[in-house]
Formats: C-alpha cells, structure tokens, sequence
C-alpha cells in the first residue's frame, strides 16, 4: 500500500483534525508506525505517548520516515502534520491506510471487566468447529493471552493493541481470507480510541465491576465505566448480560447509540432476559444446563466448572447463533471448551488434596471464584493463595482484601507479578482489607515465593480433618513473573500443582 502524505493530509483535515502541515505533500508513505525502532524508507512516524522523547523522532528521521504526525511542531527538518489529537488520528489514518480490513468478514468485540478472554476462547472453538464443517479456514482472535491473524500466531502484548498494530493485523485477517474475527476490547483501547473508525458485527457486554483504577488505568470507577460502554458506539448487535451490575446504565447506552440496531439480553438465572438457563447440573469437569429462548430450549454441556463461565458461554452461543451456526455445532464445540488456566480443578487420586488454579485477580472474579468453589466443594473449607500485581490496578488490593475476608477461611499472602514494588507491602495491604471487613481472619504470614505459599498451603490442609479446597488465584498458566519491567521464567501455577500432585499420588 502507498499513498501520498497529502491525500493523508486530506483525510485528517476533513475530519477537523488537521491544525498545520505539511509544507510539501509529495512525500509517498509506505508504512506506519509509532515507534522509532520500527521505522525504514518510507515510514510515516506518530509522536505520542507519555514516555515520547524527541530522539525518537530524530532516530525515525536517520531511519528514513518520511514525515511525522504530531501535537506539536519539533521544529526538525522534516514534512510535519500537527494534528489535535494524536491519539484520534492514529486510527483514522491507519483505516484509510489499510482500507477499511475489519469489512471482509465478520466481526465481534467483547468487553467486560472478567471474561473477556474465556468468552472470546469459547466463541473462537465454536466458530472453527463451523468452520471446519463448511471446509472455511481458522478463526481469528486477539486475546489479551493469544493473538492469531492468519499471518502470525503469538502472545499479546495488550488485550487490544494500539490501533496502529492491530490496524495492520485486521489487515492479515484479510490478506488470510479468513471468515471471522473474535477480539476483546479493553476499556484502555476504547478510552484512547484504539478501535476507532471499526464496525463490529456484533459487541458484548459481560459485567462491569471495580478494576483497572490506578496511576496507569483510569482514575476512577466513573471513567473506568465510561470508556466501557463506549464499546456501543462500534457495534450493530448488542448482547448484554441482564445480571450486570449498573444494568439500566449499560442498557441505556446500548439503547442510546446510533449505531446497535439489536439489543439481546441473557441470564443465567432469570426468564426476563431474551436467554437465560435453568436446570444447572455441575461437576469438576463442566456443567450441563438448559438454555431456554422463547419457545427454544436447548440441552448445552460446558467442558468447564464454575458458575460464572455459563454467562461466557451464553454470550459466546448468543453470538454464534448471530451467526446462524447450529446449536449441534456449538454444543460440540462448548462440551469440551477450556480456558486456559481459569476454574482448572486438581484433585490427588485419594481426593485428600484439593485445588482450582484460577485467574482471579480482581474484586468480581474473586467473589465469582470463591462462589464456585463452595458450590463445587460444599462442607468444604476455602482458602485462597494470591498476591496482587504491583504498578496497576491499585483498588484490587483492597477490594480482593474485602471479599477473601468475607468469603474465605484463609488467605496465605505471597506475590503476584509485583514489578517495581515490594511484594510484601502488597501483601499488607490485602491483608488490612482482610482484617477491616474480619478482624478473626486467618491470614498466613507473608511467603515471598509463590510456589512455596502453595504447597504450605496444600500441606497445611492435608492436616485437616475437615476437607479443604485450596484456590489459587491470579496467575493461571502464566509462565513468567514480571519483576522491575522484566518477564522472568516461572514454572506456571497449573504446572506447578500438577507436579505436586503427581509427587503426592506416587508417595501414597
Ligand atoms: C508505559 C505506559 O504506561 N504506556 C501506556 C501509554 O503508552 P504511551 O502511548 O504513553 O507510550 P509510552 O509507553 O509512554 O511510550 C512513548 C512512545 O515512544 C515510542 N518509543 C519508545 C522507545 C523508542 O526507542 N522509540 C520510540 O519511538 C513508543 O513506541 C511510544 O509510542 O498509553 C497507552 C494508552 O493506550 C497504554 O496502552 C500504555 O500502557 C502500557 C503499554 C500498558 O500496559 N497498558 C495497559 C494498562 C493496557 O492498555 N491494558 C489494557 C487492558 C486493561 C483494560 O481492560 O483496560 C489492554 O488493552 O491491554
Ligand atoms: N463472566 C464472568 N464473571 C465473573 N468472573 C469471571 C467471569 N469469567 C471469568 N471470570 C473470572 O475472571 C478470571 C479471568 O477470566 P478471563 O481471563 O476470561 O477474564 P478477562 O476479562 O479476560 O480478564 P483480564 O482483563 O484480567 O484479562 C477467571 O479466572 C475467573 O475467576
């Protein structure tokens, strides 16, 4: 693809963005990019960004970029277009750029505070099941965990990338012939525009609950919400869970944006909603339910525990009905549906040693996660490991704090990917919120080492002669930590306990 800098001039100005620039637009622009590492002959470079230092834009200009869009003027010797907001043109150049890739196939965006990527896994094993009885091609999906679009296959960097990457990559999705794309949408990439200028098929909105609040994210609840429901503004079929908290909030912008033309409701508990499902039949490996849509009912087994992952599957079977794929088709696909390193339960052979790995790290998905366990362990006691990351989500300290004392029988504090921060001063944290809400709690002292925290805790509840579950939250089949900017190898919580517990059957 080329284009001249000034039809790129021309796009910007049309839509008011345009304050100044260029001087000469004869310049051709054959790729772009914000990043001065990435810059070769022809390259159009955006300065933005917080950390932006102006020897990024010196090293672009020795790299070869061809001029440089900005919301200030460098005074540099090269073809500038100053707009008003960088982070609005970015996504607008970068559509007409690609022209418009996200239109050749079909579309869906999911957002939520938890179960964006469990969703967005279900939706995608419904889809290539389809797509394999038509004799169509993989899916794709942008996960916050996987990325795949049909030209790479790799870990995700954010959960939505920024829009000029994930511009490029709608564009393999195009350039693959691929029939659909499944991404999560974050409230980061809908507060700054990332997805800006795209038409989803179909958006939903999982749940909305305290998270992301912190120097980094969003500065509170309301801004966090926000940028949320803007998710509306991009899609023409809305699916909403009725069990949201703030439901008449999000129903309202649903009902309120020019753009959704349907809204679909659905429950797991309640016949208001468009689905909702009754007779709910559950063991460690799945759960069985029925998913009633006016006359319709339908007999659906999910291949993974825990309550909460039927409002994911109703979302991901609401979508794919959208679709028109078969509910033979979906039931085939959710039956052994799993997400990785989310509700894995582990249990030793004489059933004495007992534990979920979950990716529980934040106030809902702790509550949801403590739930499941004591309808999956009844008479069973709950203790939790976890810790919380450093450098983000600050509130999750306080808030998980306050479920585990009110939920659970025990927390042992370690730590999460702590960054720059001091594990242990995260650790006291949760643990005052603990105390606040149960001054009898039962909080472990502080274990520095994760893996050592879990297997005290496993060890301290084969002691019990009152069955113990032992859930450990946070990182899931995460196989890093992320300490001072860096991912250190780290043998994943799932891996972990899998070890142990093949140790413990072979000693018996
Ligand atoms: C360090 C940091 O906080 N960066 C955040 C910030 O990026 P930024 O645009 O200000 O960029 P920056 O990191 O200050 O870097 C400055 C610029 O210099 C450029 N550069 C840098 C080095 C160099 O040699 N040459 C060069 O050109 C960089 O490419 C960049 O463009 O503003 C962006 C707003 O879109 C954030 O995405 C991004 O967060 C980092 C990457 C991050 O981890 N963000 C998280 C919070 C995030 O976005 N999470 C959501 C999930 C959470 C949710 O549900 O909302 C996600 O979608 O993943
Ligand atoms: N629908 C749901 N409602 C409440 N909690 C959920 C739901 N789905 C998953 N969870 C909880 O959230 C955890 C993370 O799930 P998942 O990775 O699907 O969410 P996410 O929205 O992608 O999270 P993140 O923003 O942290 O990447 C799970 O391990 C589980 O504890």
């Amino acid at each position: 693809m080329t284009f001249k800098l000034s039809d790129i001039a021309d796009k910007l100005s049309k839509r008011g963005l345009l304050v100044t620039g260029p001087d000469n637009g004869n310049a051709t622009v054959t790729s772009l990019t914000y990043d001065s590492r990435e810059v070769s002959a022809g390259t159009l470079f955006f300065c933005k960004g917080a950390h932006f230092r102006v020897d990024y834009l010196k090293a672009a200009q020795v790299s070869g970029a061809v001029a440089y869009v900005s919301e200030r003027d460098y005074g540099i010797d090269l073809p500038a277009l100053i707009v008003k907001d960088v982070r609005q043109a970015m996504p607008i150049v970068a559509n007409y750029f690609y022209d418009q890739p996200w239109q050749a196939y079909k579309l869906a965006g999911i957002t939520g505070t938890k179960g964006k990527t469990t969703t967005t896994t279900f939706l995608k094993k419904i889809l290539d099941c389809y797509e394999k009885s038509v004799g169509g091609k993989e899916t794709a999906y942008f996960s916050s965990t996987l990325t795949y679009d049909g030209v790479d296959r790799k870990p995700s960097a954010l959960t939505t990338p920024e829009s000029l990457p994930l511009f490029e990559q709608l564009d393999h999705v195009r350039q693959s012939g691929i029939d659909f794309l499944t991404m999560e949408v974050s409230s980061q990439a809908l507060k700054y525009h990332r997805v800006d200028e795209m038409s989803f098929d179909v958006v939903g909105f999982l749940n909305i609950s305290t998270d992301h609040i912190g120097s980094s994210e969003h500065p509170n609840f309301e801004d966090y919400f926000q940028s949320k429901l803007r998710l509306f503004d991009y899609g023409r079929l809305a699916v909403i869970n009725w069990n949201t908290d703030y439901r008449d909030q999000v129903l309202a912008a649903a009902e309120a944006s020019s753009s959704i033309e349907e809204i679909i409701t659905f429950s797991r508990d309640d016949s208001a909603a468009d689905y909702w499902v009754d007779e709910i039949r559950a063991d460690d490996n799945g759960q069985t339910f029925k998913v009633h849509h006016g006359d319709e009912v339908e007999e659906i087994h999910l291949g993974m525990p825990g309550i909460f992952n039927i409002d994911n599957a109703l979302m991901a079977l609401i979508m794919a009905r959208a679709y028109g794929v078969s509910y033979t088709i979906i039931n085939q696909a959710l039956s052994d549906a799993k997400a990785e390193g989310r509700m894995e339960v582990y249990r030793s052979e004489d059933n004495q040693v007992k534990a979920i790995v979950d990716y529980a790290h934040n106030k809902l998905s702790m509550e949801q996660l403590i739930e499941a366990a004591h309808s999956l362990f009844p008479d069973h006691l709950v203790w939790v490991v976890t810790g919380s990351a450093g450098d983000k989500g600050q509130s999750r300290r306080q808030d998980m704090g306050q479920v585990i004392g009110q939920a659970a029988d025990k927390a042992y504090l370690t730590s999460d990917d702590y960054n720059f921060e001091d594990p242990s001063a995260i650790a006291s944290e949760i643990a005052q919120a603990i105390y606040e809400v149960n001054p009898d709690a039962e909080v472990n002292d502080f274990i520095h080492d994760r893996h050592a925290a879990i297997s005290q805790a496993l060890s301290d509840a084969q002691e019990l002669e009152q069955g113990v579950v032992v859930l450990v939250a946070g990182k899931g089949s995460d196989a890093y930590f992320l300490i001072n900017g860096q991912k250190e190898d780290y043998q994943a919580d799932t891996d972990f306990i899998q070890d142990y517990i093949n140790h413990y059957n072979s000693q018996k």
